[in-house]
């Protein structure tokens, strides 16, 4: 039998590291996805190990289900559909197995991912023999979310094959998971992150799992039903970082200079909610029109950004990509943990109006 399932990235319009320290956040799925395919072995097979190919990154691994049962004495199949904590002894077993698999120096950082699928694999389905294989349209690294729709994806795909999640896997074709069904995809997805990013506010995670927009504060999501639309250009500066040291150097400066962290988390917390109130207000209840509403989140991304700047987390490349879409009159801000990654730019339907007659 085989599963293929997938997760979006996504775009945070604001809100990115304050959230992670209770502050708002607004974040919305974009249509790259990571995808993965899962195949248990059958006897004809003859494979007693657990196969993991990252496609993109041209890397494959394999673990003998005997050195598994080694590891995880503990894991068997889950008896309840919760995730458990990830253990003091999980963490050591994967450890061992990372340093056993010489991943060259240049892709190390792919080590928390791998370290993230071994706990998820062997806490749902323990040492069931199997080849799971991934693909991205998400550049790694990059601010886009490409760590929580790894998870989210992985989740579904294992989760899908057990009788908490009762999908018709006879089936041909995309099934959508019901709305109890992403509860628990997105709670297992969650402690996969954790793994790849030491503390995530959840709202990665959250984003990939439901989609569309949504607004996020101290572990609680709400989705949002967005009365406009909104453009925006990806700049990916291709400067590699890490989410995890960006998120540790932002807590950091946090015990340095609590009070004045809380000023600067708690105007991030305004900006955000300011954003979601003129994103979801209705035309008929508008004393604003589109450019106005428009004009209004340009300041507000400007002024998330100088906040994401006092945090430490901006770049040379993203000042640069700021400078260079100023010019042109058009507001930017870093979107996920920065340090380099992507950056977005509002484009403006006047902006959009013009370059259409020029195309014309
Ligand atoms: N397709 C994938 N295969 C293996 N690991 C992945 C994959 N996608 C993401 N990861 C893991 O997530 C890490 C990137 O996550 P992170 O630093 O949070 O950046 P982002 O989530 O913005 O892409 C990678 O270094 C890797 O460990
Ligand atoms: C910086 C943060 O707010 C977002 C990180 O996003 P990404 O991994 O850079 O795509 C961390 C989090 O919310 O968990
Ligand atoms: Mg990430």
């Amino acid at each position: 039998m085989e599963v293929q399932a997938r997760a979006p990235g996504k775009i945070i319009l604001s809100g990115e590291h304050a959230v992670v320290h209770g502050s708002t956040a607004v974040a919305a799925s974009i249509n790259l996805y990571t995808y993965v395919t899962l195949r248990f072995s059958t006897p004809s097979d003859n494979q007693d190990s657990l196969k993991l190919e990252l496609k993109d990154e041209g890397l494959d691994f394999s673990w003998s289900t005997s050195k598994l049962k080694e590891l995880f004495p503990e894991s068997t199949e889950p008896q309840s559909p919760k995730p458990p904590s990830f253990s003091v002894e999980s963490a050591k077993s994967i450890e061992s197995l990372i340093e056993g698999l010489n991943i060259p120096e240049a892709k190390i950082s792919i080590a928390s991912g791998v370290s993230a699928f071994l706990w998820l694999y062997t806490s749902i389905h323990g040492f069931k023999p199997a080849t799971v294989s991934f693909t991205s349209e998400l550049p790694m690294g990059s601010g886009l979310g490409s760590s929580a729709s790894f998870c989210v994806a992985l989740a579904a795909a294992l989760l899908a094959c057990t009788d908490f999640v009762s999908l018709d896997l006879k089936q041909q074709g995309w099934q959508s998971f019901q709305e109890r069904q992403l509860d628990l995809v997105n709670k297992w997805a969650f402690e996969g992150e954790k793994i790849i990013h030491g503390k995530p506010s959840g709202i990665d995670n959250s984003v990939s799992a439901y989609g569309n927009i949504i607004s996020f504060k101290s572990g609680n999501m709400t989705h949002m039903k967005a009365n406009m639309s909104l453009k925006m250009l990806i700049t990916n500066t291709k400067v590699g970082r890490n989410t995890k040291a960006l998120v540790a150097g932002v807590s950091e400066r946090t015990l340095r200079h609590p009070e004045a962290m809380a000023f600067v988390f708690n105007a991030v917390d305004s900006i955000s909610k300011e954003l979601a109130l003129i994103l979801q207000s209705r035309a008929s209840d508008d004393v604003l029109s589109v450019t106005e509403k428009e004009e209004k989140i340009e300041e507000l991304m400007e002024m998330n950004q100088g906040l994401l700047q006092s945090m430490g987390v901006s770049h040379v490349t993203i000042e640069t990509v700021l400078r260079t879409t100023l010019k042109y009159k058009l507001a930017s801000k870093l979107t996920g943990a920065g340090g380099g990654g992507c950056v977005l730019t509002l484009l403006p339907t006047c902006i959009l109006f013009i370059l259409l007659q020029w195309s014309v």
